[in-house]
């Protein structure tokens, strides 16, 4: 089975992001490039990055009308990313345009809830539930719309995968056991996603602050 850790490169400089994936790479299965890098880099950041060899995930979180999403995912075609992201809350067309327009080759998942926020954020937001209850309405919603998959806390990839046999879930927020939490609220164990059916584990800081990256990650890779 092929390493299914990404690497979030959230860093702000282009040279020390390409240094961190050439270093990490043999024990990382691809690396995610986010707002942070894209803001600064743009397409040039990205084709420079996917020097290192690894398959690209574009974590543009787009959110906007239909249109103005497809003429987003037309422009990325040329960058070729293995799986890019919209946000589930744009709304069923937005997410089928959003598929219509994307290369062959990508995969489209739904952001459904942020794993930096918690049941008490989500209500401040005017949405009323639990977190399962609204991921597994989002879930549904990108199904439907003909999506690949969602990106969905460690706390609630089982249950969505239980009712999404052969969805694509892309799972963020891991912290191996002990590490510093940071700004993220729904957190579990890299392991732990895997088994509740992750197809891809997000994993940035745990990684890129630590004091030895490569160690950091072969640590991760041996838990899975
Ligand atoms: O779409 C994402 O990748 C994402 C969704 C989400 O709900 N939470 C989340 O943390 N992310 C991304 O996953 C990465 C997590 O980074 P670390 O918290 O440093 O491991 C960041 O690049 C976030 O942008």
């Amino acid at each position: 089975m092929s390493n299914p850790v990404y690497l979030a490169l959230d860093l702000p400089r282009l040279d020390a992001a390409k240094a961190l994936a050439e270093t990490v790479k043999g024990h990382i299965g691809g690396l995610k490039l986010g707002l942070e890098f894209f803001c600064a880099h743009g397409a040039h950041g990205v084709h420079e990055i996917a020097h290192v060899g690894l398959p690209i995930f574009l974590d543009l979180k787009l959110h906007d009308i239909p249109n103005t999403v497809a003429g987003a995912m037309q422009a990325i075609h040329v960058l070729e990313p293995a799986i890019v992201t919209v946000h589930a809350s744009g709304g069923r067309a937005m997410m089928e345009d959003a598929k219509a327009a994307a290369g062959e080759h990508t995969r489209v998942v739904a952001v459904t809830m942020l794993t930096s926020l918690d049941e008490r954020d989500l209500a401040r937001t005017g949405v009323t539930g639990t977190p399962h209850e609204h991921v597994l309405r989002l879930a549904e919603l990108a199904e439907a719309a003909g999506l690949d998959g969602i990106v969905c806390s460690g706390h609630e990839v089982g249950e969505v995968h239980r009712q999404w046999k052969k969805g694509f879930f892309v799972v963020p927020g891991l912290r191996p056991a002990g590490s510093t939490v940071g700004d993220q609220k729904r957190v579990v164990t890299p392991r732990q996603a895997r088994d509740d059916g992750a197809s891809v584990l997000v994993i940035g800081r745990p990684i890129s602050r630590a004091a030895d990256p490569v160690q950091a990650a072969r640590e991760i890779e041996a838990t899975l």
